[in-house]
């Protein structure tokens, strides 16, 4: 028995994800709020012959903590995309509605796995960690920074360069660090199956590999013109990540993934601050999931000088993000 949230669920990315949750058969409860149309995305999914039973909630008589209640899992897309021209720091708008979803989850489900995908996850992850904190319901082991899509795009373009790209699915191109352009380190080397030296040795092909993964937002943005940024690709990266949390937690399927954490929710963080040199409290890292979400940090591994230049230089762009997250101060609830 699983009950999983969506926070931010009637939107580009909210209605996808609610559908690939509602054909998770591992599911078994799904709440979908939103502060408009959410009790119509409800009734429409609730329809999927699937075990989830679907419920719709609104903001009016305490829906946020009502659709959180008895969470096991709490996916948060909710907030305003990007529109062209803009960094996803702009997008630093979006700390307020975490910061009061944060609280709801404080209040109503603090033992649930939280998945932030609201942008920009460099800064709200750490908002989310400030205000739980502050209610005494932080466990850094169940909060998640979702990154997957960097990690789903890398295995397309990779793949697709290598000139194979029926198997994208095969590939698996670990990134790490944060979520926005010079913060996302694909660490091609470490690539499986591995990428061609001729390729990698390659300078411009390489080069080029590197900034399509970085920036692969932007492309979704300037293609879209205005009409918001990755919608359906997020969706499912999210539902995968979710899944493979929900698998760990409940199936006892343990499985490594990258995503944004704390350093300190596992022993293994210290490791990564060094091989990192820096003291950065959030990046993104080979995260082993287990039965109460973080169960190891591993190690970043080997990289080449390239991906050394690349690492200084995400390190660099994440700590002012991080500090921006945690000085954040939520303004005071309306009376
Ligand atoms: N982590 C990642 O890799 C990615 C993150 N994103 C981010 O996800 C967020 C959502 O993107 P879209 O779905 O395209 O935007 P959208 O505007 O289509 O949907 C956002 C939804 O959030 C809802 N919402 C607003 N305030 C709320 C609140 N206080 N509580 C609950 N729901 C609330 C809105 O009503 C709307 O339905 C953006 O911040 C975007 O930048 C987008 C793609 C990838
Ligand atoms: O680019 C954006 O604003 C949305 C996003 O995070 C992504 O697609 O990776």
């Amino acid at each position: 028995m699983v009950k999983a949230v969506v926070a931010g669920a009637a939107g580009g990315i909210g209605q996808p994800l609610s559908l690939l949750l509602k054909l998770n058969p591992l599911i078994t409860e799904l709440s979908l709020y939103d502060v408009v149309n959410s009790p119509g995305v409800a009734v429409d999914l609730s329809h999927i012959n699937t075990p989830a039973q679907v419920k719709g909630f609104l903001p009016e008589n305490n829906g946020a903590e009502e659709a959180l209640k008895g969470a096991d899992i709490v996916v948060i897309p909710a907030g305003v995309p990007r529109k062209p021209g803009m960094t996803r720091d702009d997008l630093f708008v979006n700390a307020g509605i975490c910061a009061t979803l944060a609280q709801a989850i404080a209040n109503a489900a603090p033992k649930a796995f939280i998945l932030v995908i609201s942008n920009p996850v460099n800064s709200t992850v750490p908002v989310f960690a400030e205000v739980l904190k502050k209610s005494g319901a932080y466990d850094p082991k169940r909060l998640f920074g979702v990154t997957t899509l960097d990690v789903v795009r890398a295995a397309t373009f990779v793949s697709s360069v290598v000139g194979k790209p029926l198997d994208a699915p095969k590939y698996n191109v670990p990134v790490v660090g944060g979520h926005s352009g010079a913060t996302i380190l694909p660490l091609l080397t470490q690539s499986e199956p591995q990428i061609p030296a001729a390729i990698l040795n390659d300078q411009a092909k390489r080069d080029a590999l590197i900034k399509r993964i970085q920036f692969g937002g932007d492309e979704v943005v300037e293609a879209k013109n205005g009409g918001g940024s990755a919608t359906l690709s997020m969706a499912q990266a999210g539902a995968h990540f979710a899944n493979l949390v929900i698998q760990a937690a409940f199936a006892g399927k343990t499985t490594v993934v990258q995503s944004y954490i704390d350093l300190e929710a596992a022993p293994g963080g210290k490791g990564v601050q060094k091989e990192i040199g820096s003291d950065l409290a959030y990046f993104s890292v080979n995260v082993e999931l287990g039965r109460d979400g973080v169960q190891n940090i591993l190690p970043i591994g080997n990289i080449d000088d390239q991906e050394k230049t690349l690492l200084a230089a995400a390190v660099k762009e994440l700590g002012p993000s991080i500090e921006k997250g945690v000085q954040f101060t939520p303004a005071p609830p309306k009376l």
